[in-house]
């Protein structure tokens, strides 16, 4: 862009800025309080994604210099030199978040600007530091607490290269390692003292070490290789620079993908903040034609939380990662080759990861099952932890989309803006009240809710007990065993009082929204009180019942999720089916055509080469999803060369098809 285009666009952003009204803030003043006081945790329904678009101040590179040509002709030993800032991006509102791009067009009258309009949750403009978007980002989503609670946090940082991701994560990494002991400890004391059944009393000692215990690991992903970022590496290349090795990526027997990193336990904000330093002095940083000190690689870092008091709980994980820089092309050719593969295989895992989050998004807002194609690849694979549809933790996403403020780069700014806003969603609208449906406790009214517990706790106790009859029989001498009493079926009288854990008004669907660990103090705190004065009572009462009643409650609360999980899948696929259905001919029948993108559930597959018709169903989403990850030509051809391998050894086509389709899905 020259000058004079400049200043014409300056002037043009400038005259658009006055006839606007001044931008919107922020709607609430920032939380000063990180955790609510105990007691009945009311929450409202909360968005499982959050979109936050970000721009920084210009940089001194990006403000222009020019001459004051007017002044040229009447004063020309007096040129004068200007600096002026050309903006591409004006943040108009805060909360929703909204930034409008000026895009440059050219007319028949010559050139001007369009300002398109973007929406998010939250819009961060210039003037706002990373203390602000920590608080907002992290502390008003109540990320950390839910992280304690066996939740899974996930921020993302997304954007072109140089419009300051690496910025706003190293601000967040930096103030989570700072506040997440100081969050532990009150968590981990509530915990301690509804557990003893004594609420308000101060637990002796550092109860934050009795309660949770923080592992890190911190892996860097350059194209399709991971590499460790915590592991001092032994070897080094010409150069002298350390050679890491490659961590293979895989899901493994029981589906958790856990690369073999070196995991660090952490125990103070000092140790968490050293190991912060040292993984990103080891990260990979080159120049790119946007940015001196360019990130070539995506960096994930991956705080576990193990929670003592609930060995049996899962763990809780808070995963914040740096995405590597969107590149175009024409800003990536000046590149070697190797720089050039890399950067095209950046920008394809950042497409696959779009297509994970608008999965996401689409699924918690329709209320559904929708497929999400996290296995297409590596970075998507790593973040399975928040695309697990069959995961009972609870999970949220942020996802903070960066841009330049510069007028020069707006038309990617514009690509990064429109690619994150689709995630915004509106949380889960509130429904007239379903019929009732025994296995949809999202239809249970405040009774329902009572009877369905008693009979959960009974028949969770019963099973205990049971249990713990086999397992004392297994370990008694033979001649000892007749000792033992018969199974017990004597009336169960419950620890916890129900009444109490369910008071009128509370129904299933908000026990749904409370994380496991909250529903276990919940319990814990519901357990009736002793009588009998002796000053000891209370304490013991609750180390001999505590522990079971944290069992039986992860118990109940795991079976009312997966409840509303699988009523939720069912819902959706009822929803699919009424849906007219597609036949094969319309769509794969006529190999290598672009297929049209249909909502169906199902495809009806006939016309297969050996000439006999066969009507085999298929998952339409998933075909759909991996044609779109995968492309088309390469879609038809796995398709095609399945088959044709089966023809050829004249195995079983329907086999063949059921496999290619596996395949195309990861
Ligand atoms: N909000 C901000 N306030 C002040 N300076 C900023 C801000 N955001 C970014 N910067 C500065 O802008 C430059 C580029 O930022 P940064 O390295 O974070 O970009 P990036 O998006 O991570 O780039 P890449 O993808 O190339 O790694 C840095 O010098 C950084 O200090």
């Amino acid at each position: 862009m020259s000058t004079v285009h400049l200043q014409t666009f300056s002037k043009l952003v400038e005259e658009w800025k006055r006839q606007q009204a001044s931008p919107k803030g922020f709607n609430a003043p920032i939380a000063t309080e990180l955790l609510e006081s105990t007691g009945r945790i009311e929450r409202a329904a909360q968005k499982d994604v959050i979109v936050a678009f970000r721009t920084r101040p210009p940089l001194e590179n990006e403000v222009d210099q020019y001459s004051n040509e007017a002044s040229r002709d009447e004063a020309p030993d007096e040129l004068e030199v200007k600096t002026s800032f050309c903006a591409g991006i004006s943040n108009v509102s805060a909360e929703p978040g909204i930034f409008i791009a000026h895009v440059p067009v050219t007319k028949w009258s010559g050139v001007t600007l369009n300002h398109k309009t973007y929406n998010a949750d939250l819009a961060f403009g210039p003037e706002l530091d990373n203390e602000e978007v920590y608080q907002r980002m992290v502390v008003l989503t109540d990320l950390l607490p839910m992280v304690l609670s066996g939740g899974i946090g996930c921020i993302l940082a997304y954007g072109q290269t140089g419009s300051g991701k690496t910025f706003t994560m190293e601000g967040l990494e930096h103030r989570i390692a700072r506040d997440l002991f100081a969050t532990a400890k009150k968590v981990g004391r509530r915990l301690l003292a509804s557990e003893a059944g004594i609420v308000d009393v101060e637990i002796e000692g550092d109860s934050n070490s009795d309660v949770f215990e923080f592992n890190v690991t911190f892996l860097e992903l350059l194209g399709k290789k991971a590499v460790d970022l915590i592991e001092t590496p032994t070897t080094v290349d010409d150069q002298g620079n350390p050679i890491r090795k490659e961590v293979p990526v895989k899901e493994d027997k029981v589906g958790d993908i856990r690369p073999r990193l070196v995991s660090t336990e952490v125990k103070s904000s000092d140790d968490l903040e050293s190991l912060i330093n040292n993984a990103l002095a080891h990260r990979r940083t080159s120049p790119t034609l946007r940015n001196a000190a360019s990130s070539r690689s995506h960096a994930l870092l991956t705080i576990r939380v193990k929670n003592r008091l609930l060995p049996y709980a899962e763990e809780g994980k808070l995963i914040l990662v740096d995405l590597a820089g969107s590149e175009r092309y024409e800003d990536s050719k000046m590149h070697s080759k190797q720089r050039m593969d890399e950067s095209r295989e950046n920008n394809k895992s950042l497409m696959v990861l779009k297509d994970c989050v608008r999965a996401k998004a689409k699924m918690a807002q329709e209320d559904g099952f929708v497929h999400i194609p996290w296995r297409s690849n590596v970075l998507t694979m790593l973040l399975k932890p928040i695309f697990d549809v069959e995961s009972r933790q609870p999970s949220r996403t942020a996802i903070i989309a960066h841009v330049s403020p510069h007028i020069q780069d707006v038309v990617h700014s514009g690509n990064t803006l429109s690619y994150a806003s689709p995630f915004k969603t509106a949380p889960p609208k509130p429904r007239g009240p379903a019929p009732y449906d025994k296995a949809d406790p999202r239809t249970w009214n405040h009774e329902q809710t009572l009877e369905w517990l008693e009979e959960e706790f009974i028949k969770v106790t019963k099973a205990k007990r049971n249990h713990d009859r086999e397992e004392r029989v297994k370990g008694t001498k033979r001649s000892e065993k007749s000792q033992i009493p018969p199974e017990d079926d004597a009336v169960i009288i419950l620890a916890v009082d129900l009444d109490k854990l369910c008071p009128v008004g509370m129904t299933a669907m908000q026990f749904g929204r409370l994380y496991t660990m909250e529903f276990v103090e919940q319990c814990l705190l519901a357990i009736p009180a002793v009588e009998g004065p002796t000053k000891d009572a209370p304490k013991q009462r609750g180390r001999l019942e505590a522990d079971a009643v944290k069992y039986t409650a992860m118990k109940v609360i795991g079976r009312l999720f997966y409840l509303m999980l699988t009523a939720k899948t069912r819902t959706r696929n009822e929803i699919m089916k009424s849906r007219k259905k597609l036949v094969v001919d319309e769509t794969y029948g006529g190999r290598g055509v672009l297929l049209p993108y249909t909502d169906v559930q199902t495809l009806w597959i006939g016309d297969i080469p050996d000439g006999q018709p066969t009507f085999e169903q298929y998952n339409h989403i998933e075909m759909m999803d991996a044609r779109t990850a995968i492309g088309n030509e390469m879609w038809v051809s796995t398709m095609d060369k399945f088959l044709k391998n089966a023809e050829e050894e004249g195995t079983s086509l329907e086999y063949a098809k059921k496999n290619s389709n596996k395949e195309l899905n990861g």
